[in-house]
């Protein structure tokens, strides 16, 4: 099994640094010096210490205006570790993983959470490394009867709370066949739709090629009681037109559930991804990780020459949300099981629009015509050269 994180989260390395500086060095890695900390109630918090979880909550403030109300909505986050060894039954590894996440729900309902997002296959191991289909492939379900979504909108009812529960969709209709899908639950409990994620990895031994396409849903934006979200899955958080899309369409929220191993390329970015997006779009996005090692019984290999191993190394948290503005909140633990709050006025995004300009200044026209032209087998890239 690969070693742990010596930093249990990114914001340790902070701590030696003198108040001063700090403020200077929060202000450009946060986008302001103070964290805004919410308090979470007495009962909330000890939810979590019973079932050994942290909550973070933090508080993000708009422009107040004279004609427009104020939108303020608790944004949540999910981050979470396996419940059980991936050699037990399916049903109890997922039923494991459900009695785990019913009790960050109730935490979450406690401090008044409007819109909940789950990591990517939230109820699952991140099985694709092995290559194997079976027995993972049952962990598949219906979009609109599957167990997971159906666990999940009981929640949605009872706390008035719209769920996004990324699933390994099995498509009935089509022929039986996979799709890495994330499901939108309305605050009544109804499913009010669903996206496929675009992106599929084929690097190392993220090889979900081997299960699903790519998704053909397009760039759905859900409205729902509390806001306009959408749901940008893992890998499409390293294509920048993939976040466009969604902005375009009109999203103030933009989730990112994910799986991410410490120490790829996906570590490095994962800071810079998601608050770019957030600046560049002017809307919110909370990037969503799991955590832990998962360990399979058969050894598998990542075709870079080095040996068969049986985990892929520790998935590293570290949810956060960033604004419009640029503005973030400090990440999740690297390693533990966690609950992060963020309460926002969704009025930012079009304050942000209407301060910079982004939207209006973008050039769509010559932008799609040199996608289409991209798109051609005699495609030449404009490059000139000295003669
Ligand atoms: N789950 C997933 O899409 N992971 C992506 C791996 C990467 O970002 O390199």
């Amino acid at each position: 099994m690969s070693a742990p994180f010596s930093l249990k989260t990114l914001e340790d390395c902070l701590k030696n640094v003198p108040a001063d500086d700090l403020k200077d060095l929060k202000t450009h890695i946060y986008g302001r010096s103070n964290d805004n900390e919410l308090p979470v109630s007495t009962k909330a918090q000890k939810i979590a210490k019973d079932n050994t979880f942290v909550i973070k909550s933090y508080k993000f403030e708009a422009i107040k205006e004279d004609l427009r109300k104020p939108r303020v909505v608790r944004i949540g986050a999910i981050q979470t570790s396996l419940a059980a060894p991936t050699t037990e039954p399916i049903g109890v590894q997922r039923q494991k993983i459900f009695d785990k996440v019913a009790k960050i729900i109730e935490a979450a309902a406690l401090e008044n959470v409007n819109i909940l997002c789950l990591q990517e296959l939230w109820y699952l191991p991140y099985v694709f490394c092995t290559r194997e289909k079976y027995p993972w492939c049952e962990f598949a379900e219906n979009p609109e009867s599957g167990a997971a979504v159906t666990f999940l909108s009981t929640f949605a009812r009872k706390y008035n709370m719209v769920i996004v529960s990324p699933i390994l969709e099995r498509d009935e209709d089509q022929g039986d066949i996979v799709w890495n899908t994330a499901v939108v639950i309305s605050h009544t409990g109804k499913i009010i739709g669903k996206h496929r994620k675009n992106h599929i990895p084929r690097v190392g031994d993220f090889n979900e090629s081997t299960y699903y396409f790519e998704g053909n849903t397009g760039h759905p934006v859900f409205e729902t009681k509390y806001g306009r979200l959408a749901i940008n899955i893992c890998y499409g958080r390293h294509h920048p037109q993939n976040w466009m899309m969604f902005g375009l369409n009109g999203a103030e929220i933009v989730f990112n559930p994910s799986a991410e191993i410490g120490g790829s390329l996906s570590d490095r970015m994962w800071f810079i991804e998601g608050r770019a997006a957030a600046v560049a779009n002017s809307f919110f996005t909370i990037t969503i990780n799991r955590v832990g090692t998962e360990v399979f019984a058969n050894e598998f290999t990542s075709a870079d020459g080095k040996k068969a191993h049986n985990d892929m190394g520790p998935f590293y948290g570290s949810a956060y949300l960033a604004t419009p503005e640029g503005m973030r909140t400090p990440g999740m633990p690297r390693d533990s099981d966690g609950l992060l709050i963020s309460e926002v006025d969704l009025n930012e995004c079009r304050q942000s629009r209407d301060l910079h300009t982004f939207r209006m200044c973008q050039r769509l026209p010559i932008y799609a015509e040199g996608f289409t032209r991209a798109t051609k087998l005699d495609f030449k890239p404009q490059i000139i050269r000295e003669i």
